[in-house]
């Protein structure tokens, strides 16, 4: 059986890195959340577009103010008022100053700012307590960026920081990577939707909805394609239509050994070619991944066990996902905790155990979902932010030891 690092390599040589003019689209500011740029953006004027006081005080002549103190205070003449947003009209000649705001342009013959809280003032004259650091408080023109320097890289994600970025460049519209739709389908004859009313022995489709979610969460388009019972015609249609309509398909269930896992065979006869078919990992470890000639679909056939859909998706399906947005950073994170508790394992695959990840006096702390760890127990899952990783070879890691732990986000 491959380990799982093989299988990782496997996967992400599987998907290529998209091309910026077949696969990418122009969206506004205003819609550019959450998606990838495809391209390097550069500012167009330079940052600050002009000298600008970064405090509010008095724009002043340093060589008036260099030499003042306590003992030695300077007086200025207020000749002008400048607010942010005010295009001041005056020079600042040697014995005046300005007053000035935040965010206000410099006046001309100025270069340093004296913050208010260093002077005294008495009608239009101002005294000034300290000499301030030669160009103190001035933030300059272009000192951030220069116009024509490239800002933002292509390959990252936009959050709010980023837009922050575009909107001070005024880039309106961007050139993005377009999402990849994931088709998702759930197999088995004993699935029923949330809604429908449970007879015994059927079992509701969680995963439909997990996984749904996740592929939002990773910035692509999920396509629920709902249920698809264990009836091979059947089953054969739904995969052909997922194959030719998504770039990812995602299937739950029918991987395994049983008499109804039909998922393989059926790749097999549409032309797939089965990259993987098993992973020395718990839980998990029916996985297959298949990719066809005639079109450039990833397929995943994960296992029906809802924490294993959704660890497998994790560890297997969150970087390929990822890469094919267009993003550059699409490895798995790891970090080294402590673990809280016990940690146990079989030891002859590599095991990953859920739970939350707290942050104490600076240091991680691992803490293992409590109840059974069972592949069908969805509960514990909740609120997971960390994967504990129990090595192959490994069977038991004691509480207060170190553990590596995969980040969920
Ligand atoms: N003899 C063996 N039996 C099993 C093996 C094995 O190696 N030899 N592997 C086990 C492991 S490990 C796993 S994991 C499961 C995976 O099986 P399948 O992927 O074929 O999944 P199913 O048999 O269809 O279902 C397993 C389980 O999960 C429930 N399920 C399925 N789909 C959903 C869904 N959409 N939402 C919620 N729950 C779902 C299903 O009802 C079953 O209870 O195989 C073991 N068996
Ligand atoms: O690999 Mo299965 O996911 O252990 O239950």
């Amino acid at each position: 059986m491959l380990s799982v690092n093989e299988v990782e390599e496997i996967i992400l040589n599987l998907v290529e890195i998209l091309d910026v003019e077949k696969d990418s689209e122009i969206v506004s500011l205003e819609n550019i959340e959450g998606r990838v740029l495809a391209q390097a953006v550069k500012g167009k004027l330079d940052f600050p577009h002009w000298d600008n006081s970064a405090m509010d005080g008095y724009a002043v002549r340093y060589a008036d103010v260099k030499d003042c103190s306590g003992d030695n205070p300077t007086t200025l003449k207020v000749v002008t008022e400048i607010a942010a947003g005010d295009r001041p009209n005056v020079e600042i000649k040697s014995g005046q100053t300005a007053r000035i705001f935040t965010g206000a342009m410099l006046p001309v013959g100025t270069d340093t700012i004296v913050i208010q809280e260093n002077t005294t003032r008495k009608g239009d004259e101002v005294i000034i307590l300290s000499a301030p650091q030669e160009q103190e408080f001035v933030r300059h023109k272009g000192t951030f960026y220069q116009a024509g320097t490239p800002i933002l890289k292509a390959g990252i994600k936009i959050g709010a920081p980023e837009i922050a970025v575009l909107a001070t460049a005024q880039c309106t519209e961007l050139s993005v990577y377009r999402r990849p739709r994931v088709a998702i389908l759930s197999t088995g004859d004993e699935l029923v939707t949330p809604e429908q009313s449970l007879q015994p022995g059927q079992i509701v489709d969680s995963n439909q909805y997990a996984l749904a979610s996740f592929v939002a969460q990773n910035g692509a388009i999920p396509v629920k394609l709902g249920i698809v019972p264990d009836k091979p015609e059947e089953l054969k249609k739904a995969i052909a239509q997922a194959i030719d309509s998504a770039d990812i398909v995602l299937s739950t269930g029918g991987v395994s050994v049983g008499d109804y896992d039909y998922v393989d065979r059926i790749l097999a006869e549409l032309g797939g070619t089965l990259h993987i078919r098993s992973v020395a990992v718990k839980p998990g470890k029916p996985l297959t991944v298949a990719t066809f000639e005639n079109n450039n679909c990833l397929y995943f056939g994960i296992p029906g066990n809802p924490v294993s859909a959704l660890v497998s998706c994790w560890r297997f399906v969150q970087p390929p996902l990822i890469k094919l947005t267009g993003q550059n950073n699409y490895q798995p994170r790891f970090i080294t905790a402590t673990t809280r508790h016990d940690l146990k394992a079989g030891g002859r695959r590599e095991t990953y155990l859920w739970g939350q990840l707290h942050l104490v006096d600076g240091n991680y702390e691992f803490a293992l979902a409590g109840g059974s760890h069972s592949s069908g127990n969805l509960i514990n899952l909740a609120q997971t932010n960390g994967l504990a990783i129990v090595p192959v070879g490994e069977n038991f890691i004691a509480a207060d030891r170190e553990v590596v732990v995969m980040l969920v986000d």
